[in-house]
């Protein structure tokens, strides 16, 4: 295995970019994201900069001028998207000397880390790497990958995870039989979830169905661990994902 693979918590993180061509602005948005508190130091700013979605919001800050080690004061990250290599040079090395996390656009061989092709659904994130060897098939593989995984996962997994932690809640606070439920027990109850046909049916919008396999697995519990206590439905998901 050449890379470790993490998922980093940058909220409300400073992080830098270094360059502000067409790299630098996917870099940042992806940033801004993940809820980053970015900012692009770069002489100029391309086109394809302002026309990144995320860009135009304005919440990323942009410094008109070439880099200087300074601007890594406080950084908890930095990535360095430019086409000048000694800037990538300095760059790796002022990060290496103050210790901030670093990835040179060009250079894997100096980076800390490099970045996968993303599909986002909700909570669920699946990432594609090829470990460098080609950014192009990172990207193909993700456009595949975009296709099977629909908006019923993010449905699904925001069902889960609810249900989850109502679930451990339970048990926690709660006397009698299920304050004795085993880590064991939640994983058999957590696994015939994910392996019942509730996806499927989202993806159906068919909530009835969803309802009554829930009910059948979590036989024994009190309706409130899968149902909102406010509308008595399954919490929403009739927003249409098929
Ligand atoms: C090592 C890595 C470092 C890093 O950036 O962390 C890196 C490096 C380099 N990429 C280059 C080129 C391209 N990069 C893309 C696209 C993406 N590149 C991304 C990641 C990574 N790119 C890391 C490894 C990822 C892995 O594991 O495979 C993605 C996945 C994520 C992202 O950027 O957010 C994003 C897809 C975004 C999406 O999902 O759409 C395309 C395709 C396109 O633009 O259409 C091309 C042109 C085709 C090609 O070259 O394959 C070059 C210039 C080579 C040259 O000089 O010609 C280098 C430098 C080098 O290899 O030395
Ligand atoms: N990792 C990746 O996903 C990819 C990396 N690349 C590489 O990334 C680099 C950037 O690519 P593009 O954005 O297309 O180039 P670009 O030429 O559009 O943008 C480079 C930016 O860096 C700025 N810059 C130059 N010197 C600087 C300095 N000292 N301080 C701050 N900013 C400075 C320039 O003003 C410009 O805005 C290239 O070396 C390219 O080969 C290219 C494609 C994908």
């Amino acid at each position: 295995m050449k890379y470790y693979p993490v998922l980093l918590d940058i909220n409300m993180k400073n992080c830098l970019v270094v360059g502000g061509g067409k790299v630098g602005a996917r870099k940042a948005a992806t940033l801004a994201e993940a809820g980053g508190v970015v900012t692009v130091v770069s002489p100029d700013f391309s086109n394809s900069f302002y026309r990144h979605p995320l860009n135009s919001y304005g919440n990323i800050k942009k410094i008109e001028r070439s880099y200087q080690t300074s601007d890594l004061d406080t950084m908890f990250l930095v990535i360095c998207a430019t086409n000048h290599e000694s800037t990538n040079i300095k760059v790796t090395a002022d990060a290496n000397t103050k210790g901030i996390l670093c990835n040179i656009a060009d250079n894997p061989e100096s980076s800390h880390f490099i970045l996968p092709a993303i599909i986002n659904r909700g909570d669920l994130m699946i990432t594609v790497s090829t470990s460098g060897s080609s950014p192009a098939f990172a990207k193909k593989i993700k456009n595949e990958l975009e296709q099977k995984f629909g908006k019923e996962y993010e449905f699904f997994l925001d069902l889960m995870g609810l249900i989850r932690k109502r679930l451990l809640n339970f048990s926690k606070t709660k006397e009698g039989m299920q304050s004795e439920l085993t880590q064991k027990q939640h994983a058999a109850i957590f696994r015939k979830l994910v392996n019942s046909d509730i996806l499927n049916r989202i993806a159906e919008n068919d909530e009835s169905a969803v309802y009554t396999i829930l009910k059948e697995i979590l036989n024994g519990f009190p309706e409130e661990i899968y149902l909102n206590p406010d509308s008595g439905n399954i919490f929403s998901f009739s927003e249409d994902c098929s």
